[in-house]
């Protein structure tokens, strides 16, 4: 739509009725909270009120459309508004399109006071360089000219010499310090030093579990590049994705560094013939955290067992940004006598041996962990109606005032990437408004594994673009000059919330993140503070008064008068533009409207899946249906949504005392793994695979 054609009026239009919420008065506000007259509601402290089950619209503002450019859109298809009218004023050709106002009937912002908190911090560079560490000299010459790189990070100045020495090793520091090369680097010197040389037809002499395919695929890249005086080592990666039977052939031909995801490696454990693991050496786990957190223990107890059985002395290491207690499993199992490296401002020097590990532990342990220096980390509290608009008001903000804007945004599930994937990048017009041509990629698990690699090598080139993808690219990957990281939602745990906004202020480069949360949400910035997580308020009016730049969302008025100015009238009329746009996307086709519903109830059923610890924070009961559904360009709740997900499960008991599965557990256990952000593979039968690059959520911030 051109800047000229839109004709807009905003009046404010009679209360309507919409369904369901008959039953219900309009809501007081009564000390921030909303309550509603004659319904006493307990243990519902969250400020979005009400629940799905009182879609309220109080009011509806009245936005007339007229089209002058597009004629043909006078006429816009509705199919779902509750008792939407056709306002008739006389004008010819002007349609009224009733979008329920987006300021109005909102739950209050909180104040939030920005927390003071003093984050770990570690120091990124040591003064050293590579050639103090007596590496054969083409290992260091391949560092400086290949890697381009001479100064050791602290974490490689602390950990390459325990790894050299033969010692175990339990590493941490934090997002983007580089622990690639922490292990590659020794690993490498190790390998080539065997004698007799290393066969090919030797098979693995090490293996390098990490948890995702594209991390694989990254860590082998890295890995290729310190071989490349040392052709005879043959390095290969394991991932899923691909066929079977091509990878069967290359275990046959030989690998002798094998990086894979565990469940892949299992697989072939269990299918290919010709691996074996006779010559292992190296066992190095990756993400040690996460591949545990994936429910892998399973797998890892297969390889470590077959690795036993196999080999006799092998070198074990085990790396995170966020290593805690629920790696204790892993350590139990596979260290021996293991260094304790840890990177923190005040303990340059912390090589401490390994306490023993104590008894398994779930998830997270209430450690601390390090950010980087230069990451500079917002929250925005916005009412779920608006966060849809908000989001867009970013990106496109982002997109015309910084040189290179390149953003990952972090959703809770494959459907929500995407939906919001298709819905943005069809509204949105990046393209053109930069010289730069604008790139909207996605990248979740239930995309064939082509597409996924394709992905991941576009947005590792493009100079800016904006990813929206699952938390299957939250772990490891290193994508080049990250600008700003959004997480759409909150995720579960601390550890994911640190991963996520590590993709940017990498090897001390600047960085920046922002966290959306809705009112009801806003005391997750507490449960962050106690994990020694600053964050700082960006306002919700800040992030709104982009849309002043925006062209395409030019109002002119009924006068002939143009509205230009930064007053929050003109502001609020702008996002109301951009959310009727949105709406017209989604209501203009059935595929559309349906699609918009199933990705309304993905989200609810994320979100049904946060864990207990959390649940005062985040609750179905606390997200208004009507509300939440604006987000996803609907203009009301869908009826059967609230139904269906109202209420939790109650457990029965049978007979013999034990509790019965009932219907709703099995419900919201199938929310559970709507949860996972997809790593996992489809199957030739379209079914995923168990733990196969799989992600579940586990633990949270508190
Ligand atoms: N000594 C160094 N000097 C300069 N750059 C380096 C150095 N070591 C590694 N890098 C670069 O730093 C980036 C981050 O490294 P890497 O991905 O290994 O970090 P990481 O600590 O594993 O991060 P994460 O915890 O997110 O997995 C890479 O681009 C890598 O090439």
């Amino acid at each position: 739509m051109g800047d000229q054609g839109l004709i807009l009026n905003i009046t404010e239009a009679p209360i309507l009725s919409p369904r369901g919420a008959k039953h219900f008065t309009k809501p007081e506000k009564s000390k921030g909270k909303w309550k509603f007259k004659g319904q006493k509601r307990k243990a519902q402290d969250a400020s979005e009120r009400p629940s799905f089950k009182c879609s309220a619209f109080s009011s509806y503002p009245v936005i007339e459309v007229n089209d002058t450019k597009n004629k043909s859109n006078k006429k816009i298809k509705r199919d779902s508004s509750p008792k939407r009218e056709k306002k008739e004023d006389g004008t010819k050709g002007r349609v009224a399109i009733k979008t329920s106002s987006l300021f109005k009937n909102n739950p209050e912002v909180p104040e939030i006071e920005n927390p003071i908190v003093k984050q770990l911090q570690e120091k990124v560079f040591s003064s050293d360089s590579f050639s103090e560490l007596g590496l054969h000299p083409h290992l260091v010459a391949t560092i400086t000219s290949v890697l381009n790189i001479t100064q050791m990070t602290s974490v490689q100045k602390m950990t390459i010499p325990v790894l050299l020495s033969g010692r175990d090793a339990m590493v941490r520091s934090q997002t983007g310090s580089g622990k690639t090369l922490a292990y590659g680097i020794p690993l490498v010197h190790s390998l080539q030093s065997v004698t007799p040389k290393i066969q090919r037809n030797d098979g693995p002499y090490a293996l390098v579990l990490v948890p995702t395919r594209e991390l694989a695929l990254q860590s082998f890249a890295t890995i290729q590049k310190l071989l490349k005086p040392y052709s005879w080592i043959v390095p290969g990666v394991l991932m899923g994705g691909e066929k079977r039977k091509s990878e069967k052939a290359r275990i046959r031909k030989g690998i002798n560094i094998l990086i894979s995801t565990p469940g892949r490696l299992v697989d072939h454990i269990n299918s290919t013939k010709s691996i074996h693991f006779t010559c292992v050496q190296w066992l190095i786990v990756d993400e040690a955290d996460r591949v545990l957190d994936l429910g892998f223990q399973k797998d890892i107890t297969t390889i470590l067992n077959t690795l036993n059985a196999q080999s006799q002395q092998r070198q074990n290491v085990l790396l995170s940004a966020t290593l805690n207690q629920g790696v204790t499993f892993l350590a139990e199992i596979c260290l021996q006598n293991p260094v304790n490296v840890t990177v923190t401002e005040d303990s340059n020097t912390n090589i401490k041996q390994a306490a023993k590990p104590k008894a398994l532990q779930d998830g997270d342990d209430n450690t601390s962990f390090a950010l980087p220096e230069k990451l500079c980390q917002h929250f925005v509290v916005v009412p779920s109606k608006l966060k849809l608009v908000i989001l867009s008001a970013f990106i496109l903000g982002k997109w015309k005032c910084d040189k290179k804007p390149k953003m990952i945004i972090f959703f809770p599930s494959c459907d929500l990437v995407e939906f919001y994937h298709k819905l943005i990048s069809s509204v949105l017009p990046l393209e053109g408004s930069r010289p730069d041509p604008g790139i909207f990629l996605q990248l979740h698990g239930n995309m064939e594994q082509e597409e996924r690699t394709e992905v991941f090598q576009k947005f590792t080139e493009v100079k800016a673009g904006v990813l929206l993808c699952t938390d299957v690219a939250a772990r490891g990957l290193d994508l080049p000059q990250v600008t700003w990281i959004v997480q759409y939602n909150a995720p579960a745990t601390a550890a994911e919330y640190i991963h996520r906004v590590g993709r940017t202020a990498r090897i001390g480069a600047q960085g920046n993140s922002l966290l959306i949360l809705i009112p009801s949400e806003a005391e997750y910035v507490q449960a962050l503070v106690e994990y020694k997580i600053s964050v700082t308020e960006m306002k919700m009016k800040e992030v709104l008064s982009n849309l002043i730049l925006e062209d395409f969302l030019k109002i002119k008025r009924a006068g002939g008068k143009k509205a230009e100015s930064l007053d929050p009238q003109t502001i609020q009329e702008r996002a109301t533009v951009l959310q009727t746009k949105f709406e017209d996307y989604i209501h203009a086709r059935p595929e559309t409207l349906l699609w918009a519903k199933k990705a309304l109830q993905s989200y609810i059923r994320s979100y049904a899946t946060y864990p207990k610890n959390l649940k005062h924070i985040f609750h179905v009961r606390s997200l208004h249906l009507g509300h939440v559904a604006k987000s996803f360009g609907l203009r009301d709740a869908p009826h059967k949504l609230g139904k269906q997900l109202a209420g939790s499960p109650k457990k029965q008991k049978r007979a013999d005392g034990h509790n019965v599965v009932g219907k709703k557990q099995r419900f919201l256990d199938l929310l559970r793994s709507e949860y996972s952000s997809g790593m996992t593979t489809k199957t030739r039968k379209g079914k995923k695979p168990k733990n196969e690059d799989e992600e579940r959520d586990t633990g949270g911030p508190k």
